[in-house]
């Protein structure tokens, strides 16, 4: 057979219904299901085959075409001569399952005599329409507990594809997950993603599929330009309140991550501050206002200590009224408004709010939002609402822009959970502002070398050894 070179794609996130174009679009250029589903199968096999080394396998397959790739995944199990058998939960029931499953010769059992060493899930993958429940999921946890090693085929049998909510009473823990084509939301949302330890994709000839999400991936940082100098490598002015502490990570952080100059915009004396920074009394000689209208500046970031007050307020009135580039984030995220934004349309720059899931909450309810649905339509939602880049964070952090493209981060090290990273990911947003101009390309890039700052800096950090690991960071993207 001649195989035609395809363009590989494997950064894209698709949805359920996505896929299913994209799949339809390998069919109409002529590969039929059965070819797709013998790529799929064959290419978990090679992911099984390793993860089992010799030991016997037992596959659990469902009624859909995730139940056809475990026949397949059976079928080359057995071929190849390992101890494989197989569990028909359901008799299968689309025309490519019927065909995989005709054209297995292995053993199969029923589920109580099932026992193996590795268990491959394929009873339910991206048609998983309802909650698992009775016998199904009884037969899934009891297999789950009889085998050591546990390798989910796409999606574990369980988990809604598009929004990574769990559709089964305590889903059981996998080895490693499959996934087939692309990646799909759950694999990067919680709580899905915290089902699994590794996992892989097999590719299945899917070109890129327009409107698709991707995967943040490593960025390619520049050094500065030969003749460039301190402006125009990107002024950041961090507009700081009463808490100090968070707005000199961010400054940190903004320092470097590229930006020539951070200038730190003082509410009170400060005490402290490194000798590498400048700090502004403002109001000093200067009104706040009077120090954000410097045409030099590049990204104003207003949030990280900023508190909740009328000065707070005053404070963020004047970097939502400068026109420079801005980033939002913490207090000025519970203090913006609806009206903030909508009566500045027409003369704001570029704008990123970065809302953990409390601050998201609170920016729906200021902009008349109702806040259901999956975390990516919510923050392609209120990036719309409020013309904004939204880094909606937490351990499954996603990039979304008013312009309807979405970004997810790949998994990121769980000990950022400590207070004050996020003032170290403002700095780092604000200073890949000031030096790209680009919200979008900004918050993405961000956010890899946030993750990448953590990775580096190893286990148990606070914020202020994450903020200095920021250079190592851009050092591996340069
Ligand atoms: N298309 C392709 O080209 C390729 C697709 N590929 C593979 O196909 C997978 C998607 O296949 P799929 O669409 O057939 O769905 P799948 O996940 O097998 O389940 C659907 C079945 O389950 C049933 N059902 C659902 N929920 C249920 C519940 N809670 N409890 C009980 N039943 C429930 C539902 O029944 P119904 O809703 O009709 O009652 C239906 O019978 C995808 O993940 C990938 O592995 C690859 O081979 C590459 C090529
Ligand atoms: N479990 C986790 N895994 C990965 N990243 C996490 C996890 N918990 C939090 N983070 C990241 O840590 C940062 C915390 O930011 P935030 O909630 O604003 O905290 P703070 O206000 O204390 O700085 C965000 O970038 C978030 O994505
Ligand atoms: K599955």
């Amino acid at each position: 057979m001649h195989h035609q070179p395809h363009p590989i794609a494997p950064d894209q996130v698709l949805t359920a219904a996505q896929m299913r174009d994209a799949e339809q679009r390998l069919m109409d250029a002529g590969t039929d299901v059965h070819t797709l589903m013998q790529r799929a199968g064959r290419g978990a096999a090679e992911w099984v085959w390793r993860i089992a080394s010799g030991a016997p396998v037992t596959v659990l397959c469902g009624p859909g075409n995730n139940g056809g790739d475990g026949y397949v995944i059976a079928e080359t199990l057995r071929e190849r001569g390992f101890p494989v058998q197989l569990v028909a939960a359901l008799p299968p029931a689309t025309d490519a399952a019927k065909r995989a499953a005709s054209l297995y010769s292995g053993p199969v059992v029923d589920a109580a005599e099932a026992k193996g060493t590795v268990l491959v899930d394929c009873l339910f993958g991206s048609g998983l329409n309802r909650e698992v429940t009775g016998v199904l999921r009884d037969m899934l946890h009891e297999l789950s507990a009889r085998h050591h090693r546990r390798i989910a085929i796409d999606l574990p049998s369980g988990v809604a594809t598009d929004s990574g909510e769990l559709l089964i009473d305590e889903l059981p823990h996998y080895d490693l997950c499959i996934a087939l084509g692309a990646w799909k939301p759950a694999h990067v949302l919680m709580p899905a993603m915290a089902h699994w330890r590794q996992a892989r994709l097999v590719d299945i000839g899917c070109d890129t599929e327009p409107g698709g999400a991707r995967l943040i991936g490593r960025p390619s940082i520049a050094a500065p330009a030969a003749d460039a100098h301190k402006y125009r490598r990107g002024l950041v002015a961090m507009v700081a309140g009463p808490m100090a502490g968070a707005a000199l990570l961010a400054s940190r952080s903004a320092a470097l991550g590229g930006s020539g100059y951070v200038k730190l915009l003082a509410q009170e004396p400060l005490s402290g501050a490194p000798a590498d920074l400048v700090v502004l009394r403002a109001p000093g000689a200067m009104t706040l206002p009077q120090a954000l209208s410097d045409d030099r500046i590049a990204a104003v970031l207003c949030g990280p200590g900023l508190g909740r007050d009328h000065q707070a307020r005053e404070r963020m009135e004047a970097a939502l009224n400068c026109g420079h580039p801005l980033v939002l984030d913490a207090d000025a995220l519970t203090l913006l408004q609806l009206a903030d934004r909508a009566d500045r349309t027409d003369r704001t720059g570029p704008l990123v709010l970065t809302p953990h899931e409390g601050e998201m909450a609170a920016l729906e309810k200021s902009f008349g939002l109702s806040g259901k649905g999956t975390k990516p339509c919510r923050a392609l939602c209120l990036a719309q609402s409020a013309g904004a880049v939204v880094i909606a964070k937490g351990a499954d952090t996603l990039v979304a822009s008013p312009g309807g493209a979405l970004a997810y981060a790949p998994p990121s090290p769980s000990w950022l959970s400590v207070a004050g990273t996020g003032d170290v990911l403002a700095g780092l947003t604000a200073s890949r502002l000031a030096v790209t101009g680009d919200p979008f390309r900004a918050a993405t890039e961000a956010v890899w070398l946030h993750a990448e700052a953590a990775r580096r800096t190893g286990a148990d950090f606070t914020a202020a050894m994450l903020a200095e690991s920021v250079r190592d960071a851009m050092c591996a993207a340069l």
